[in-house]
């Protein structure tokens, strides 16, 4: 089976399109423009990427952007600090602190300190909570982004094994979250995890979320599987998925490329959720 392409690209930008007539009806009818801030410490290479796509789409879905590139040196009471202004600030809608921070920052500090309704990346343990039990919250944007995809498809997921590659807190935990909530049945798989191969060639879905470029094979992969990649690792200036995608489309019925499948939803999703932490949260 030659599988065929998810393309974040297309359905993110009609995402966007949908969400710039939003910001503009908002901007006539009530005079207001939605901000979100960006606060990148250290030089990631995947965030410097992440931060050019988003500054690029606020640009085009009419919001104010405020980027802070703090020095990896940055104590943790000096970001903190930041996220305390900007809790309070009246053209601040959404706050998002970009991973990975520097070793002598706690991610948890961090993440209690984003307002819970300025947390459009879902890292407050008050939406990971929330998210947990199903109730509504700020979901983070990538795995968001990775179910609207599969929902744009039609692709059905009750009753279906899914397997998720990576644990951390804001990929691989929710999204193995979310795919539970829609009734698939997820096994979460990580570096410790025994025999890999054998869990991903049983199952109907693979997200991958471990930032090992190309290292999902096609002898990993069940025929006709949906694979998702969620990887984004910068090798030698190109950005790079988990999945060895030449191989792969081969097997697998429908596949995400990258770029162009996962990060470009992830970038629309945060927009989404600057808007709904305008609306619903305030
Ligand atoms: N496209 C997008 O929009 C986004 C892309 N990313 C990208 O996704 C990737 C993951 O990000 P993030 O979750 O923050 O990363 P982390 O480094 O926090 O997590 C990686 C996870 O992968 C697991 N892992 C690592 N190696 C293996 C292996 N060989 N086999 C099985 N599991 C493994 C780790 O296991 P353990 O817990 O045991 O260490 C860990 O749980 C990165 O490339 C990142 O750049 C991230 C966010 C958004
Ligand atoms: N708190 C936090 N949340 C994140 O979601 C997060 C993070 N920290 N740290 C870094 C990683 C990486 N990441 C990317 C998202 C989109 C693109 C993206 O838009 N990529 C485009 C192409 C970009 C290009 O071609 O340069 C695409 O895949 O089509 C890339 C990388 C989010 N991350």
């Amino acid at each position: 089976m030659k599988g065929k392409i998810l393309d974040g690209r297309e359905v993110s930008k009609r995402i966007k399109e949908s969400l710039k007539e939003r910001i503009e009806k908002m901007k006539e009818e009530r005079g207001i423009t939605p901000g979100l801030a960006v606060i990148i410490t250290g030089g990631n290479p995947s965030a410097i990427s992440y931060v050019r796509s988003l500054e690029k789409v606020c640009r085009q879905t009419c919001v104010n952007s405020f980027v802070y590139e703090l020095p990896a040196e940055t104590s943790e009471e000096d970001l903190i600090k930041l996220i305390n202004e900007l809790n309070i600030r009246d053209d601040v809608n959404g706050i998002l602190v970009q991973l990975p921070l520097p070793k002598h920052i706690n991610p948890e500090e961090v993440a209690k300190a984003i307002k819970p309704s300025k947390d459009v990346d879902g890292f407050n343990p008050i939406n990971a909570g929330k998210l947990f039990r199903g109730e509504k919250c700020l979901v983070p944007c990538t795995p968001k982004g990775v179910m609207r995809l599969i929902s744009e498809y039609g692709i059905e997921l009750k009753g279906k094994k899914a397997a998720v590659v990576g644990r951390s807190n804001i990929v691989g935990k929710p999204v193995s979250q979310l795919l539970l909530n829609k009734d698939a049945t997820v096994v979460i798989c990580h570096s410790k995890t025994k025999e890999l191969d054998e869990e991903l060639i049983s199952c109907d879905i693979i997200v991958s979320a471990a930032g090992k470029p190309g290292f999902i094979k096609s002898n990993m992969v069940k025929e006709g599987a949906v694979v998702i990649d969620v990887g984004t690792t910068m090798v030698e200036g190109k950005l790079m998925g988990d999945v060895d995608f030449e191989e792969v489309i081969e097997k697998a019925s429908f596949i995400t490329p990258v770029p162009g499948g996962v990060g470009a939803m992830t970038t629309a999703m945060l927009i989404e959720n600057v808007l709904e932490a305008m609306e619903t949260y305030d």
